[in-house]
């Protein structure tokens, strides 16, 4: 099975590319820019045609939650008309298209974890794009997984826990939002689940696999309990560590928006497939104990 992924610097598609490795019967073929740009839609056919797709995982986003704000054709360019255009691409060769989405598309207003049939009411340019672009891509292809994970992070590329743990390194104290609750969720995990679901995701006359679901790290936490957690773990593996002080939102000021609570219910996905993703605390201290250990600049 040939599984083409979108973003091939990114933190999900690099982890399908680890996490495939020496996994029988499956080549994870990334593609990126220059050959890939999803602001130029002539591109994308062009780039994944040849690898003949069982399976395109669709990736690749505009992630940067408050640039997008100042920048919302870009935003919507990438993951709107972009990410529409993957989804088309794979239909024309034949193949599914597993689009990957945020939590970021909720308001946080609702108390809960959020199911596949709340209502999306984004308050941020990424999140309205992100919606945007669910719809799209399941007007491209019918044969279409829209699978919505919240709160990502690896050892790859940028994300909330390399930040803290940066930080760590140049300060005593930092200051985290405690009034934020969502799912982290392990990029690495995340990969595991798209693996184990692909091959009956190939296998196409079974309706019931095709549609939207959630799927996150198990139980909810806040940001600044996740900061304290990884910087936990840090310290028992002799890394960084510093006290985190919880403050308000409203205490820092982002140019984006983001949901109080975004905490995604993967109980369709579970029971659908068959799987569940591990604790939270667990997946974090896996990766923490790998950045501290890790004497590769790669992964820093
Ligand atoms: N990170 C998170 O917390 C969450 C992410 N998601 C979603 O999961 C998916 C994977 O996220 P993640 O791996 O963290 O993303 P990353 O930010 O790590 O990677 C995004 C990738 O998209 C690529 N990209 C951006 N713009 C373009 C473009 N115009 N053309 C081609 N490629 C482009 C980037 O390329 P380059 O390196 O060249 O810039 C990068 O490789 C995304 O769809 C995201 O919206 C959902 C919930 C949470
Ligand atoms: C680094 C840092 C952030 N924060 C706050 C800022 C913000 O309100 C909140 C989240 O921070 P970040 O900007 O790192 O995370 P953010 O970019 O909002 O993360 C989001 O990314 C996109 C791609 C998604 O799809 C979402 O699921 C989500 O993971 O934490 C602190 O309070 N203290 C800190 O030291």
């Amino acid at each position: 099975m040939r599984i083409v992924v979108t973003g091939c610097k990114g933190q999900l598609a690099r982890s399908l590319l680890e996490q495939a490795r020496g996994l029988p019967g499956t080549e994870v073929i990334l593609i990126g820019r220059p050959q890939l740009d999803l602001t130029d839609p002539p591109t994308i056919l062009a780039a994944i045609e040849p690898h003949r797709p069982d399976l395109v995982v669709s990736a690749a986003a505009f992630t940067a939650v408050d640039q997008a704000e100042g920048e919302p054709e870009t935003a919507f360019a990438v993951n709107a008309f972009g990410a529409e255009a993957v989804a088309g691409a794979a239909a024309s060769l034949g193949a599914p298209v597993l689009h990957v989405s945020t939590d970021y598309v909720f308001d946080g207003s609702k108390h809960g974890s959020y199911a596949e049939d709340d209502m999306p009411a984004p308050v941020s340019v990424y999140g309205a794009s992100k919606l945007a672009g669910e719809l799209a891509v399941a007007e491209a292809n019918p044969r279409h997984v829209i699978l919505r994970t919240g709160w990502v992070y690896s050892p790859f590329g940028k994300n909330f826990i390399k930040t803290i743990l940066r930080l760590a390194g140049e300060r005593e104290e930092i200051a985290v939002v405690a009034d934020q609750w969502g799912n982290p969720t392990s990029a690495l995990d995340l990969a595991d689940a798209i693996l184990g679901i692909s091959a009956q995701l190939t296998r196409c006359g079974r309706d019931f696999v095709f549609g939207l679901y959630h799927l996150a790290g198990a139980g909810t936490t806040s940001r600044a309990d996740l900061a304290r957690h990884a910087l936990s773990a840090s310290r028992a593996e002799g890394g960084p560590w510093a006290h985190v002080r919880d403050v308000a939102t409203s205490a820092f000021p982002t140019p984006a928006r983001r949901p109080t609570n975004s905490s995604l219910s993967s109980a369709k996905f579970t029971a659908a497939f068959r799987w569940s993703m591990p604790p939270w605390q667990y997946s974090v201290e896996c990766t923490v104990r790998r950045l501290v250990q890790s004497t590769s600049s790669e992964t820093i």
